[in-house]
This record gives structure tokens, C-alpha cells and sequence, in this order.
């Protein structure tokens, strides 16, 4: 199976890259760039002597006559736009971007203060939150990749929200990302001065992510209350701690939720339920498609905290871009993605 890639100069571009090299079935045809067509290895010298692809200008009619998927790695309002004209394509597409994930055009306009697709374009695109949404991601043709933050946020929530053990309006997520999930253009909020032996929170009250989180618990539960959503930015590179707090409408133990989450994870190779009294690093899942969970009550608050892990490049974009492409074709999940993690 082939596959062309756009925004490979990214890292989500690279971090793809990193993945099909050695993926059995799916092979990297083309890569694409809207600037200089010199080798991959030229923007990205780690690849020296590996990936001998040259960056290609992107020519919609030859990439859709040439390969069989494409990932778009690209900001919000450049993927609407390349999945418009790819979509009179026969192509396969997986889209990396928040621009395809919000099903109501308005909530787009407001939270990314940009033009939505048209909104019969978007019905056509399955989220690709694959624990959760595997029967569609098996028929689906185009595939909106979840967020970064979502992706941990949701894993993170699923059994409990579905399971409408809590009350609809005490959720409130803390979360904290490395800083790869900024791309890599270069920004002040960024660079090692400013981050180096910092924390910092950011876009309060007021990310993007927000009503793609709301939009999912909705789904699972219709009573579900706006959520408290708060992002920080840590001096690391990869890798996302989302720290849940909620509160249980009944009384309930730490072990009974444990249960109640291993149980929903069970047939779920990339969703490691950490066992009672254990809670997961960043680094012990970085490099790897793994979200790790760790779940506590607070008998004296009557709360239940979640915490969920993932490396923001892999489960949280590139790695699960590939377990979606693969299920959307047939193939085993995990194919290509039996990474460990990187550790130390
Ligand atoms: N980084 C992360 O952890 C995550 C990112 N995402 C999403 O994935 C997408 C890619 O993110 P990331 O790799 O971090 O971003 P980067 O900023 O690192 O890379 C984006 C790439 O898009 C390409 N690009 C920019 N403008 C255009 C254009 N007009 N036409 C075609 N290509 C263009 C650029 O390549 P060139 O200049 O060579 O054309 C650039 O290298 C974004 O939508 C992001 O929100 C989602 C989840 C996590
Ligand atoms: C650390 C960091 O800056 N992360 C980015 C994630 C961007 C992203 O993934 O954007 P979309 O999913 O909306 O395309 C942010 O918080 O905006």
C-alpha cells in the first residue's frame, strides 16, 4: 500500500516518517513540502542515507493517482483546503488537523477564528478516536485524527463518563504537554530560554480543544456539563499528562473503578490500565502508541482522579493516524506500531 505525506517537514510529518519506514504493508511513495524540493535528509539529517525520498510540490491529481492514502500533517485551515480538492479523489485520507473534527461549523468559527469546511464535507470524515470509534473507523474512507489533548483527555474519561458514574458538571482536566506539540516553527512561548526550567499555563479558558472533548462526551452521555480545561506547557519534548478530576455520584472504591476500567480497556493493546496504586510517567510511554491510565478515589471528597498519559506525536497524532489507516485497511491495528518506549 502506498502512501504520500503532506507537512512532512513538521513533526508530525517526520514522526509518520519514523513509522511507515518499518511498517509491513504501508510504504512511504511521496513526501511533500509547499517549499524547496531537496531530500527528506536535507531538513531532516537523522534520515541521511535511510529515506532516500526527495520533497515533492504537492500535485493533487499524481498523488491521488499514485498512492493509496494520504496524511495531511498540516496547521488547521491548510488541511480544509487540501482535503476539498483531494476530496474528488479516490483516495484514502487521514487528516492530522482540528480542521475536519467539529461537526458544528460555528464552534469552529469561535474556536479557531477561521472558516469552517463546509459542513457536508466534515459529515463525511469518521473521528478517529479508535478505542472508541473502531466500527466506523473499519467502513471510513477519510479519517479525522483526534487532538493531542483529546486523545488522552478521552481515553482518560470514556469508562467512567459512559458509565454515567459521575456528576455531569464536575469535570476538570489539567493538562500538561511537552513542547512538540507546537510544531516547529519557531515561537517565543517555545524557545529554550523561555521554556528551559519553566511551566507555564496557556490559551486559559479559552483552547481549541475544548469543544472536541465536549462534542465526544456529549456522544456518551447528553447530560454531560461544559468541562474546566486548562493546558500547560512543560520543558520536555514529547509527551502529555491529562489529570482528571471528578465527582462520583455514588460511593464508590478505588478497586470498583479499577475494575471498571480495566474491564473496558481489556481488548485494547495501546490502553495499558495501570494496576491499583499505580500511576503512569510521561516517559513510560514516550516514543511509543501506549495511552497508560491510572485511576484513585478520594474517599474524603468523594472524587475520583484520572490520570492518562500518551507521547503527543504518536497515540496523540502520527501513531494513531497509522492504527486508524490500518483498521481502515484491513489490517492488524498494531501493525507498524510495536514501538516500546523510549527509556530512560
Ligand atoms: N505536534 C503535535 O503533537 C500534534 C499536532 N497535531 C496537528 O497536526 C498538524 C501538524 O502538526 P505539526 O507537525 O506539529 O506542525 P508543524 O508546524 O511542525 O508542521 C506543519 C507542516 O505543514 C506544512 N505546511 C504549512 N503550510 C502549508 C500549506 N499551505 N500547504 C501544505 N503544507 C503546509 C509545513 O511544511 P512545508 O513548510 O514544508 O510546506 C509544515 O512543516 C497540525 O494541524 C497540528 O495541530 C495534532 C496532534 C498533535
Ligand atoms: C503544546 C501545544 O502548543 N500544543 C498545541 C496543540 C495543537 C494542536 O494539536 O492543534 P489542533 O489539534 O487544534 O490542530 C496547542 O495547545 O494548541
Amino acid at each position: 500500500m502506498k502512501a504520500a505525506i503532506i507537512g512532512t517537514t513538521g513533526y508530525g510529518g517526520v514522526e509518520l516518517i519514523r513509522i511507515l519506514h518499518t511498517h509491513p504493508t504501508i510504504n512511504i511513495h511521496s513526501v511533500h513540502t509547499t517549499r524547496e524540493e531537496v531530500p527528506v535528509w536535507n531538513e531532516y539529517p537523522h534520515l541521511y542515507n535511510i529515506i532516500e525520498n526527495k520533497l515533492e510540490k504537492i500535485n493533487v491529481a499524481k498523488i491521488a493517482e499514485e498512492s493509496d492514502i494520504v496524511f495531511f500533517a498540516t496547521p488547521s485551515g491548510v488541511s480544509s483546503k487540501l482535503v476539498e480538492e483531494f476530496s474528488h479523489t479516490n483516495i484514502k485520507m487521514v487528516d492530522l488537523s482540528g480542521d475536519l473534527r467539529l461537526r458544528n461549523t460555528e464552534d469552529y468559527k469561535t474556536w479557531y477564528k477561521k472558516e469552517p469546511v463546509q459542513a457536508e464535507l466534515i459529515n463525511k470524515f469518521v473521528y478517529g478516536l479508535t478505542e472508541w470509534n473502531r466500527g466506523e473507523i473499519e467502513k471510513a474512507k477519510w479519517i479525522s485524527n483526534p487532538g493531542c489533548y483529546p486523545t488522552a483527555t478521552l481515553l482518560g474519561l470514556a469508562p467512567a463518563v459512559k458509565e454515567k458514574i459521575i456528576k455531569t458538571d464536575s469535570i476538570i482536566i489539567d493538562a500538561k504537554s511537552g513542547i512538540s506539540g507546537a510544531g516547529r516553527s519557531p515561537s517565543r512561548d517555545t524557545m529554550l530560554a523561555e521554556m528551559n526550567e519553566n511551566f507555564k499555563i496557556y490559551k486559559v479558558n479559552k483552547h481549541q480543544h475544548i469543544p472536541e472533548i465536549e462534542q465526544q462526551l456529549l456522544d456518551w452521555n447528553s447530560d454531560i456539563k461544559p468541562i474546566t480545561f486548562s493546558t500547560h506547557l512543560l520543558p520536555i519534548n514529547r509527551g502529555i499528562m491529562s489529570t482528571i478530576y471528578v465527582s462520583l455520584k455514588e460511593e464508590y472504591t478505588t478497586s470498583s473503578i479499577h475494575e471498571l476500567y480495566e474491564e473496558a480497556y481489556k481488548n485494547h493493546p495501546f490502553v495499558r490500565v495501570r494496576p491499583l496504586g499505580h500511576f503512569p510517567t510521561i516517559k513510560e510511554v514516550s516514543g511509543s502508541n501506549y495511552c497508560d491510565i491510572g485511576v484513585d478515589v478520594d474517599e474524603r471528597t468523594g472524587r475520583l482522579t484520572i490520570i492518562s498519559v500518551i507521547d503527543n506525536l504518536m497515540k496523540g497524532a502520527a501513531g494513531q493516524a497509522v492504527q486508524n489507516a490500518n483498521i481502515m485497511s484491513g489490517l492488524h491495528e498494531t501493525a507498524g506500531l510495536n514501538f516500546l518506549p523510549l527509556y530512560p
